[in-house]
């Protein structure tokens, strides 16, 4: 049951916060925020997402705002730090932005950077955290076969939780999972899961032995559950850099899987540099709280975006509402 176009945009906002590290080449973050009957919703997918590509996010946020949450088994999720592709100077820094974080994702492969780089940031992540803090790699795709292989290779001896997407395709996440297969680092899936038409591919292709699944991209709380039901997979919840509001819709997913064998990715409200609220869902002795948000009206005002970026928003919810309803 869809509600009316109208209702969403009575309450839309739409903000611009800004980052305090640039990551995935943005230095802010646009959403769009709407209450419905259960609560406050978010509706963010990235600006270059076309609109079918965006129709999945809608339904997410209309399901968070208009349906009850289902069931949790557990009131605080444990989170990672994010660490963005920074100097190594800058690592210590970041990871104090996440208190009690005893895991680290650390993003390499970006446009500009040489292996050498990557090595350098994540030798000093282990530095930091000690031989008892847990490092996974997140390369988004942008690694090829022969690249990948390489880079796993090189960066094996920091004693890695897992590799975030390695390659872009299906085909080649089965090949380096082989390809890797002796240095014992198992391949997690996020891309392919959450841009693909059909999210259980990858699981059926025995690509991958880890999903990453991101509440907004899936299509809401319940198809997340179901992807994760249906693989059997171990699965680790990431925000998809939301806005409190959208953290929290991914903290009720962490929450209500039955199981939850890795920290989750939703420490990302430590990358905005301001929230739409002054309670964010901050990390405090390596976890979050799961419940909603209620934005503030100040800090929406405060961080309201343009009226050309607003009426850029509003005009692509009354689109993708339209793919939506079909
Ligand atoms: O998983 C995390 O630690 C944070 C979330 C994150 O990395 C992310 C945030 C926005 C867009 C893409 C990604 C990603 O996992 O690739
Ligand atoms: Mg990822």
């Amino acid at each position: 049951m869809l509600p009316d176009l109208n209702d969403l945009l009575g309450t839309a906002r739409v903000v611009s916060l800004p980052l305090v590290t640039r990551f995935r080449g943005i230095d802010t973050r646009e959403a769009l925020l709407l209450e419905g009957p259960q609560g406050w919703t978010e509706f963010s997918p990235f600006v270059e997402y076309d609109d079918a590509e965006s129709a999945a996010w809608l339904w997410a946020a209309i399901e968070f705002g208009w349906q009850q949450t289902p069931d949790v088994v557990r009131e605080r999720i444990p989170v990672n730090a994010t660490v963005p592709a920074v100097e190594p100077a800058a690592v210590v820094a970041v990871l104090a932005r996440f208190p009690g974080c005893r895991t680290a994702k650390v993003k390499v492969a970006s446009l500009g950077q040489t292996l050498a780089d990557d090595v350098a940031r994540v030798r000093e992540v282990r530095s930091v955290l000690g031989p008892e803090g847990r490092i996974r790699i997140d390369a988004n795709g942008l690694w090829n076969l022969d690249e990948a292989e390489h880079a796993i290779h090189a960066l094996a001896e920091f004693d890695l939780e897992y590799v975030e997407q390695p390659c872009a395709s299906i085909d080649e996440l089965a090949e380096i999972r082989r390809r890797t297969h002796y240095l014992t680092v198992p391949i997690a899936a996020d891309e392919s899961v959450r841009r693909s038409d059909d999210p259980l591919a990858v699981a059926r292709a025995g690509a991958a032995d880890i999903l990453v699944l991101k509440a907004q991209p899936q299509g809401g709380i319940r198809a997340a559950l179901s992807v994760s039901r249906q693989t059997g997979l171990p699965v680790v919840v990431s925000s998809a850099l939301d806005t409190s509001v959208g953290i929290a819709m991914g903290a009720y997913l962490a929450a209500a899987l039955p199981e939850l064998e890795f920290d989750c990715g939703l420490g990302t409200a430590s990358l905005l540099a301001a929230d739409v609220t002054t309670e964010p869902l901050l990390p405090v002795d390596g976890s979050i709280p799961v419940r909603r948000v209620v934005p503030d009206a100040a800090l929406l005002d405060q961080h309201a975006a343009s009226a050309e970026r607003r009426d850029w928003w509003l005009e692509r919810l009354a689109r993708v509402y339209e793919v939506v309803a079909d």
